[in-house]
């Protein structure tokens, strides 16, 4: 039976791996609907239905801050802005679409940059 591995994963570059895909994500065509705080005053029933808000800025702001642990924690909060907006918008709508399009480019990109 194959020994499980014993050795932690090298940590050291996560930070900058965290730099590398929030700059990537900030500036992806699609970004546009996940950019900013929802402001719940011009979206109705955003405050009831989605009970953890977050976007790219308060993860960037989060970032600057060092207020995530490890590569992990800021994995959580950028799947939060994707979970957020397909509890929130029909997969067939322009920000359900674009919430899409941004997961499966970020699920893509860490995977890579992780295997280098
Ligand atoms: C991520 C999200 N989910 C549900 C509702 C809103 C939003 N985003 C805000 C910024 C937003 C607010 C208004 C918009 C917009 C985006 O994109 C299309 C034009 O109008």
């Amino acid at each position: 039976k194959q020994e499980s591995p014993r050795t932690a994963r090298d940590d050291s570059k996560d930070l900058a791996m965290c730099r590398i895909l929030l700059a990537e994500l900030e500036s992806h065509q699609d970004a546009g609907p996940f950019l900013t705080p929802v402001n719940p005053k011009s979206v109705p029933g955003y405050r009831k239905i989605i009970k953890k808000p977050m976007d790219f800025s308060t993860i960037r702001d989060k970032l600057t801050n060092s207020q995530y642990l490890n590569l992990e924690t800021f994995i959580i909060d950028v799947n939060l802005v994707f979970d957020n907006c397909e509890k929130f918008n029909e997969d067939n709508s322009v920000i359900g679409r674009a919430g899409h399009t941004m997961r499966r480019f970020f699920q893509r990109r860490w995977t890579e940059l992780l295997r280098q």
